[in-house]
């Protein structure tokens, strides 16, 4: 199996955080409510010029050098390495009904309703409702288990990280900003957060679980180590559509790559792995876009609209146009007047309203991501916002048409020099069609502002003619490539009875769940 370095490396500078709880999009009426936090911001578009002068990649660390007029100090540095289910038994239990106002999409979530229903009972959650049959993984931050909630036949994901190492190798923020993206999420393409919990060593996520692997592994398994157009196309529209909601909810992802795609057990994928995600500040604006006289107005702005908390924007809303055609939502910062005059000209030259969500005026100076998905403005330290996320797109989509990155080096160093310098090509006498390599073309683009996407966000893309035959608001019915076969719960019961060590098969379930320093490293 072709194997990618696991380091992903991050240079952190600064991070803006927004809370949007919630965002609600009807044909009458777009209404927005949350709050926002501007937890730490040294840059808010302050200039800054930078060129790759020497970036030293060795297997354990990564040191780089920036010929730099960025202004901001006091930079960490940081290495690291790197269903959809019907697993819930039918049960009188489970008749309890969970009332979820923040993930309306969870409705009917048996694995709700049996959280729920535990929660009632004992009150807080904690490690001894849990039976842990397999280690999934093992990330950065924490190690993510196959966890069995005990008498509901429910099967979730656990993330468990150690606090002591957590606070230890300063990844607390990681963490923290990787739950708080999890909580803020209800997509059928993005995890679940069922719970969190801390016990007086561990902090725990549970999530849904995916049992059909990662697309990394899925890849290595088809014929010449690529996927059919058919199924790439498949898998990154899924993909494309759960990129733009994160967009929408003001996270720029920044870690697309095979491995963070996960198959859930009805074959659809779920985008996992958030602790590299950059939150920033969306501005949600009412921009006219149709031509009728009646539309004629100004720009609406809904909320105040500037990252600068300094900034005291009016709250406005101009009820003569508050008709579905005369308006597309935004999300525009006051401080990129020149990005924002460009794209009103250009919301009004269409005659439809579509929905653009992207917070392109985001900029981190983070050094982010895996060097073969990293993009151009990234590793020049331009400072980037969503735009990178299309750039990851491109690399993905290559790589699931081709069963290669397309700028990979010799080594880290190599490939980082590779995407800044090197042209784009296909292999020779690769049968991908046109209009893949056309949407890939554009996607990599070194430019941020060239970049398809850049624009008009998602909606640009899912025009591209790579896509025509996709059902965007039916992808949820299109049969899956792949399905994976179903998870048998008493074969994985019995290969964990016998995966305890020898003086230990006797203990019970209880036993060896119920304290709070259970050793998670015992399988
Ligand atoms: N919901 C899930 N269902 C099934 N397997 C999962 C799930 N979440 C994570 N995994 C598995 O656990 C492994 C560890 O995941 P985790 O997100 O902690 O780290 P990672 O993807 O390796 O990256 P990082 O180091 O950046 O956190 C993954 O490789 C994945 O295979």
């Amino acid at each position: 199996m072709d194997e990618r370095p696991q380091e992903n490396v991050k240079f952190e500078t600064f991070t803006v955080t927004n809370t949007l709880k919630d965002l609600c999009l009807n044909n009458n009426s777009v209404s927005i409510s949350g709050s926002d936090s501007l937890n730490s911001c040294s840059n808010n578009g302050s200039s800054s010029s930078s060129s790759l002068q020497d970036v030293n990649i060795n297997k354990n660390s990564v040191s780089i050098s920036l010929c730099s007029s960025v202004s901001e100090s006091g930079n960490k540095i940081s290495v690291s390495k790197n269903a959809e289910s019907s697993d819930c038994e039918e049960s009188e239990k489970s008749s309890f009904r969970s009332f979820c106002p923040s993930k309306p999409h969870k409705g009917n979530d048996r694995r709700w309703d049996a959280i729920q229903y535990v929660k009632g009972k004992d009150g807080d959650l904690g490690l001894a409702h849990f039976r842990l049959l397999k280690k999934l993984g093992c990330g950065d931050i924490g190690s993510v288990y196959l966890a069995e909630l005990r008498g509901m036949g429910c099967l979730f994901a656990m993330k468990v990280m150690d606090k002591g190492m957590l606070a230890g190798r300063k990844k607390l923020l990681r963490a923290q900003t990787e739950r708080e993206i999890l909580s803020l999420l209800d997509h059928p393409f993005l995890p679940t957060l069922y719970s969190h919990f801390e016990t007086e060593k561990f902090s725990c996520l549970l999530m849904e679980f995916c049992s059909g692997g990662d697309l990394h592994i899925l890849r290595q398994r088809q014929p010449g180590k690529h996927f059919t157009e058919p199924a790439a196309r498949f898998y990154a529209s899924e993909v494309l559509l759960a990129l733009e909601y994160l967009h929408m909810m003001g996270v720029v992802y920044r870690d697309l790559k095979p491995e963070n795609v996960l198959v859930r057990e009805d074959g659809h994928i779920m985008l996992s792995d958030f602790d590299l995600s950059l939150r920033c500040f969306v501005n949600p604006t009412l921009v006219q876009s149709c031509s009728e006289p009646s539309c004629r107005i100004s720009s609406y702005c809904i909320q105040p609209a500037c990252i600068d908390p300094a900034c005291k924007l009016p709250v406005c809303v101009e009820p003569a146009c508050l008709q579905p055609s005369c308006f597309k939502p935004r999300f525009l910062s006051s401080k990129t007047t020149k990005v924002k005059s460009e794209k009103t000209n250009l919301v009004n030259s269409d005659s439809f309203p579509v929905l653009i969500a992207e917070p392109t005026n985001a900029r981190s100076m983070s050094f982010v991501g895996t060097h073969e998905y990293l993009a151009p403005e990234i590793i020049r330290g331009d400072g980037h916002g969503s735009a990178v996320d299309w750039w990851t797109f491109g690399i993905f989509l290559y790589e699931l048409l081709l069963g290669r990155t397309p700028f990979k080096g010799n080594d880290n160093r190599e490939t980082l020099f590779n995407v800044v310098g090197q042209s784009l090509k296909f292999t020779e006498g690769s049968s991908i069609s046109f209009a893949a390599k056309d949407l890939i073309r554009g996607l990599l683009v070194k430019d941020p502002q060239k970049r398809l996407g850049f624009k008009r966000g998602a909606t640009e893309i899912k025009q591209h003619p790579f896509f025509e035959s996709v059902n965007w608001a039916l992808i949820r019915s299109t049969h899956p490539p792949e399905i994976p076969k179903p998870i048998d719960i008493p074969l994985l019961n019995q290969a964990f009875k016998s995966s305890l060590p020898s003086n230990d098969k006797g203990a019970t379930d209880s036993d060896r769940s119920s304290g709070p320093y259970l050793d998670f490293e015992f399988f």
